[in-house]
């Protein structure tokens, strides 16, 4: 049976259910499962600590994982990526108490507060600076106030937690994550694998477009295409009225209220935009 092992909790946890399930996977846990067999598609999802996903995806003892691409990095296991999922994005960025003038460049013999000792121990081999990492858990934010550390390295989405604790980031982040599907290095991907990155993408597609039909008068048709090209090329039916056509056609939702507007300049009528549920392109 194909193993894919998924965050157990933490801000990806939410995120890989709902996308593994929007593709037609059960893999929702009632109580605290540690597995959850999917006989249908015979997969079985194993529910890990984010962090330790890596690892055994790198072991070769589960096939496939879920879960962040700085975890990844920072585990330093032998995975590599084979898709974005576009959720939990996050930047992985050194912050410092407001206002104390620490920038990258002058972390020399600092004690750096991370969860990401390897990530910040590249970075700083990679800078030329020698520094203390300090290996802390979690709420790396609050260690400077205590004193076990003067600059931290953590993950920032809003950047609300770093204001709570009077910080601010320095430089450019070391890098941006997001969730991600990852396998084991150097195995090319399996039938398995393959079938479940098409669904997974066929997700992605789905939640990035929105389907918009609409008629239009006849002797606009070129023009409206043109707004509306769709992926390959929009559908373009008759319609049981002289001088009109029907279109359908996928468009992205984030442009979609400009796009209806540049229609409706066009006389087109009866717009309408469905969600798409999946798709294969
Ligand atoms: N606020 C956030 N927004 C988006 N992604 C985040 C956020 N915090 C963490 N992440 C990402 O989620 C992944 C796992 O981190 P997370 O903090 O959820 O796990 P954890 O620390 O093991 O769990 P917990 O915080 O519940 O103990 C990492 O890839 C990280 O970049
Ligand atoms: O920029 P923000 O939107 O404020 O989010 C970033 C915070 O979210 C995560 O914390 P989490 O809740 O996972 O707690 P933890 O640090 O104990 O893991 C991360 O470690 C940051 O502290
Ligand atoms: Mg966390």
């Amino acid at each position: 049976m194909f193993k894919v092992a998924i965050p157990n909790k933490g801000s990806l946890s939410e995120g890989a259910v709902e996308i593994l399930s929007d593709a037609g996977y059960r893999c929702k846990r009632h109580s605290r499962e540690l597995v959850v067999r999917d006989a249908e598609h015979d997969v079985e999802f194993i529910f890990l600590r984010p962090r330790d996903i890596a690892v055994y995806v790198g072991s070769g003892l589960v096939n496939a994982g879920i879960t962040g691409r700085d975890l990844a990095q920072d585990s330093e296991a032998a995975v590599e990526e084979c898709l974005s999922l576009n959720l939990g994005r996050s930047r992985f960025c050194y912050a410092v108490p407001k206002g104390s003038g620490i920038t990258p460049d002058t972390l020399g013999g600092k004690r750096i507060a991370t969860s990401y000792a390897s990530i910040v121990r590249q970075d700083l081999k990679k800078r030329g600076i020698e520094a203390q990492v300090v290996r802390l858990d979690g709420a790396v934010e609050i260690s400077i106030k205590l004193g076990v550390a003067d600059v931290i390295a953590d993950v920032v989405e809003s950047g609300r937690t770093l204001v709570e604790a009077g910080l601010e980031i320095t430089g450019d982040p070391i890098m941006k994550s997001e969730a991600v599907v990852i396998h084991r290095k150097g195995n090319s991907p399996d039938e398995a694998l393959n079938l479940l990155l098409k669904r997974l993408e066929g997700i992605l597609v789905a939640r990035e477009y929105v389907l918009l039909e609409y008629v239009v008068p006849r002797n606009s048709i070129d023009a409206a295409c043109a707004i509306t090209p769709g992926v390959k090329s929009p559908t373009v039916s008759p319609v049981n009225e002289a001088g009109w056509v029907a279109v359908a056609a996928m468009v992205k939702a984030a442009g979609l209220n400009r796009i209806i507007d540049q229609l409706g300049e066009l006389q087109a009528k009866g717009i309408i935009a469905q969600e798409i549920k999946t798709c294969r392109l």
